[in-house]
């Protein structure tokens, strides 16, 4: 048995899971999106490249992608800095950093973040989008990228001795791409070797997270010990998602905090709005999928951050956890006066995925 099995690995070295306290599952502290930069529409192109002010922050917010400073998130360690310890005040304990290979990982910067604020941070191994690969990585075979994603957990990343603590988050694009499917192999073959978990970014279709599990499952991989993010831009059909759900991964809803009218990537689209994720996962605890939930705000681009207007790190934690505490207190109230277990189902198990049972928060992340 591995020397890390039942540890959680982060940048500062393992921890046992009950130090971890509340944890976001999917955000970034530093990295680029460069990669995924989106074209302004017609008119647009002034305020795409002027620098970030307070008369285009609602521009910002509606059009993230088409601003190249705004995809530069490794700018802005001081901020973010602060912004972690903002995130400590309010109850945070641990932030889950999935920038891959692609995207600029730093995990010096995320050491010494981790170092200066107490928060304790866990790296991510793998690959992004195939748009991110190199073409050295795209001639490597699965067995290369497998022995590549297992260094990077066991012995450090990017020419450190910095260790990763889970693999991810892996990069699909939709329809996925060759290159795509070996990193889900070696992800699955790595994840055979180390235990740990893996945590996917599926491309931008409904069928993409079944699709990306069935490729996993047949590598190999333990889907019990795999999250499933952004399934709120991905799956919208409450029945598909029951269907998914049944493939036993943890569902994330990651983007907490991102409302907006048209989702660049995908216009077909409608992106939810904070009390629509909510909702949702209402319908997943409702339907039994409480303990395979975990939430976060995947900030990675500078609009997102406080110092720009944004809700930050904490925005779960000040906001979204009191309305579902409120929420839970009015529902229990109807409960009473109506005796409907449904009801009660959804109050009790709601207030345990985001208060009680924080237990869940760290399943997801140990090996
Ligand atoms: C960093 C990252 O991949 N975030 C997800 C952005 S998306 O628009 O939900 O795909």
């Amino acid at each position: 048995m591995s020397a890390l099995s039942g540890k959680v690995q982060t940048v500062l070295g393992p921890i046992e899971p009950d130090q971890l306290g509340i944890t976001m599952t999917h955000e970034h502290l530093t990295m680029t999106f460069e990669c995924c930069y989106f074209s302004p529409a017609p008119g647009d192109e002034t305020v795409s490249q002027a620098p970030i002010q307070m008369k285009n922050l609602f521009w910002l917010k509606q059009n993230p992608y088409s601003s190249h400073e705004n995809l530069l998130l490794l700018q802005e360690t001081n901020a973010v800095r602060e912004e972690l310890h903002e995130y400590r005040k309010a109850g945070g304990g641990t932030i889950v950093e999935n920038t891959t290979q692609g995207i600029a990982r730093d995990l010096p910067c995320l050491k010494q973040l981790a170092k200066d604020t107490g928060v304790h941070i866990i790296g991510g191994a793998g690959y992004y989008v195939d748009a991110t690969h190199s073409e050295a990585t795209r001639k490597m075979t699965v067995e290369k990228l497998t022995d590549i994603i297992i260094s990077e957990v066991l012995h450090g990343a990017d020419g450190t001795e910095i260790r990763c603590g889970v693999i991810g988050e892996i990069g699909c694009s939709w329809p996925i791409t060759d290159s795509e499917k070996k990193v889900l192999q070696a992800t699955a073959h790595a994840q055979t070797e180390l235990g740990c978990p893996v945590i996917i970014h599926p491309g931008r279709n409904p069928g993409a997270p079944a699709e990306i599990v069935r490729l996993l499952q047949e590598a190999g991989g333990d889907i019990s010990k795999t999250v499933m993010s952004h399934l709120d831009r991905t799956i919208f059909d409450n029945g598909e998602l029951l269907e998914f759900a049944k493939m036993g991964s943890y569902l994330e809803y990651d983007l907490f905090g991102t409302e907006m009218l048209n989702y660049a990537y995908n216009l077909e689209v409608d992106m939810p709005s904070d009390s629509q994720r909510v909702k949702a996962l209402a319908f997943l605890v409702q339907e039994g999928y409480e303990d395979n939930i975990v939430i976060a705000h995947d900030i990675h681009t500078k609009n997102r951050l406080t110092k720009y207007g944004g809700h930050g790190y904490s925005h779960i934690l000040k906001n979204i956890v009191p309305k579902m505490l409120r929420r839970g207190e009015k529902g229990m109230l109807v409960v009473y006066v109506k005796v409907s277990t449904f009801e009660i189902g959804f109050v009790r198990r709601i207030r345990m995925v985001l208060v009680r049972d924080r237990s869940k928060f760290t399943r997801g992340i140990r090996f």
